[in-house]
């Protein structure tokens, strides 16, 4: 492994003291992601109006920023948050929901890529076409193994001097220097809608719990979701059982049980 501290014992601290993460996220993920923080220790609040987007961000341990159902009015929430995390030296994450399927979601995106982004999370397509890539994803979801994306993700994350996480079947996440690859999680993952954004609002959680190892805390909060996943398929009849059963799987996941069944590898 190559973060200085467990993802279990990551996931202890923030449950000892639970950060305040402030999530801009889309209308299909709000309440899955504020459950999926509860379950794993986090506070979650859900605030994105441009009138006090900014204000709250000042009072957040962190910031997420999510596209999945844009308009205009949102952006500049977003715009406030990402820039008042920013000049108060706090973590803040995007997830680039389906960005290359019109031009609002493109302008949008390149805007908040400007405001440095201390995390990017996105899925295979995302991230590929995020580097400047041909990506074959067909709305929010990917049609691109994560594999794939790995040189774009390196690529990126120099670029935008951030921590790049592709998830996927296997996940992948860089600081442009060091790479690992984390496996676990279940083939149901994809076939609950929203799980992916609300990883992104954990990866903010975790990120307030160890804002001085951001790449250690995305690791954290991946290898977070790939046990609770694996966890949660095993009594799981199909994707309806498994969403109830992961909320379970991450509220009950010990920091002892995560630093057990966690596998990281360097990349
Ligand atoms: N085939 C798979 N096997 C195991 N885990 C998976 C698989 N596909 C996705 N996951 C896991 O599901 C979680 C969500 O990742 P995913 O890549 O599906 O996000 P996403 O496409 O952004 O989702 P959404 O847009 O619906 O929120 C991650 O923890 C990831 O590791
Ligand atoms: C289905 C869907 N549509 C816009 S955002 C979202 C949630 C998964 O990204
Ligand atoms: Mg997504």
């Amino acid at each position: 492994m190559q973060t200085r501290t467990t993802p279990g014992a990551m996931l202890k601290a923030m449950r000892e003291k639970p950060p305040l993460v402030q999530c801009i996220t889309n209308y299909v993920a709000m309440n899955i992601a504020a459950n999926v923080l509860l379950a794993a220790g986090a506070s979650p609040a859900m605030v994105h109006a441009a009138e006090e987007a900014g204000e709250f961000a000042g009072i957040a341990n962190a910031l997420t920023v999510n596209i999945g159902t844009l308009s205009t009015q949102w952006i500049d929430g977003m715009q406030a948050a990402a820039k008042a995390a920013t000049s108060a030296g706090k973590p803040w994450v995007l997830d680039p929901v389906a960005h290359y399927a019109t031009a609002f979601r493109r302008d949008a995106v390149a805007a908040l890529l400007a405001l440095k982004p201390t995390i990017i999370r996105g899925n295979a397509s995302e991230i590929i076409a995020l580097a400047g890539g041909e990506s074959r994803g067909q709305g929010v979801d990917s049609r691109d193994p994560v594999e794939q994306a790995e040189g774009s993700a390196r690529r990126l994350a120099e670029r935008q001097q951030a921590v790049v996480a592709v998830t996927g079947a296997v996940d992948f996440v860089t600081d442009g220097e060091r790479a690992v690859r984390i496996t676990g999680g279940s083939a149901l993952m994809p076939q609950v809608t929203a799980l992916g954004c609300s990883l992104t609002c954990l990866v903010g959680a975790f990120a307030a719990t160890a804002p001085d190892d951001i790449f250690g805390a995305t690791v954290g909060a991946l290898s977070t979701f790939a046990v609770a996943g694996e966890a949660a398929a095993l009594g799981a009849a199909g994707p309806g059982s498994f969403a109830w059963r992961f909320l379970d799987a991450l509220a009950a996941l010990d920091a002892e049980t995560l630093d057990a069944r966690a596998r990281v590898s360097a990349a």
